[in-house]
C-alpha cells in the first residue's frame, strides 16, 4: 500500500454489508487522516455512490457493481482491497478479476478460509474464524493498523 501511494497509485476499497461500511472507513482515513497532520492520500470505497451503484446493479446485475468502476476509474498501478468475510462474494471476485486485466495489485480482506477469494488475490489477510461478526471486528482492527503503518511508512513516526 505505501509503495502504490509513493508511486502516485490510489486504493479503491469495496465490501458489502459491514464490509462496505470498513471500505470508506478505510478511504476516510487515509484521504482525511488517520493520527497525524499530513497531506492527504488517494483513496476511494466503491460502495458510497446511490446513483452508481444502483445504475450499475439495475443494468448490469449486482455481480458487477464493483468491477464496472473499477474498469471506468482504475489505472494500472493502483491497489485494490475486496472485503468479504466469507471469501465468496460474487462483486468481489468479479472486482479482482477486472483488476487483473488492468494491472491493479489485489488485497483480500478475508475470513473463514479465504473462501474463493484466497487464492485469487495477490496478498489476502485472512480471519480464521468462522464467525461473521468476530471477522469483522478483527478487520476493523486491521484497517485502523494498515492505516497506522501508512502513515508512519509515508510520513515518519511523528504522532
Ligand atoms: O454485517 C453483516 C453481518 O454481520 C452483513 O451485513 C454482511 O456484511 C453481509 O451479509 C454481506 O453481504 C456478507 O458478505 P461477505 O462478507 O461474505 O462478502
Amino acid at each position: 500500500m505505501i509503495e502504490t501511494l509513493n508511486n502516485g497509485g490510489k486504493i479503491i476499497l469495496a465490501g458489502n454489508g459491514g464490509s462496505a461500511a470498513d471500505a470508506q472507513h478505510f478511504a476516510g482515513e487515509i484521504v482525511g487522516r488517520f493520527t497525524m497532520e499530513r497531506n492527504s492520500l488517494p483513496a476511494m470505497s466503491l460502495c458510497v455512490d446511490p446513483s452508481v451503484v444502483t445504475c450499475i446493479a439495475n443494468d448490469y446485475g449486482y455481480e458487477e457493481v464493483f468491477a464496472r468502476q473499477i474498469e471506468g476509474m482504475g489505472n494500472a498501478g493502483d491497489l485494490f482491497v475486496g472485503i468479504s468475510t466469507s471469501g465468496n462474494s460474487e462483486n468481489i471476485i468479479r472486482a479482482i478479476n477486472t483488476c487483473k486485466k488492468k494491472k491493479i495489485t489485489t488485497v483480500g480482506l478475508l475470513g473463514k478460509n479465504g473462501g474463493k477469494l484466497q487464492g485469487l488475490c495477490d496478498y489476502a489477510l485472512t480471519v480464521p474464524s468462522n464467525s461473521t461478526p468476530r471477522i469483522q471486528e478483527v478487520h476493523t482492527l486491521s484497517v485502523h493498523l494498515l492505516c497506522e503503518m501508512i502513515e508512519k511508512g509515508i510520513f515518519g513516526v511523528n504522532e
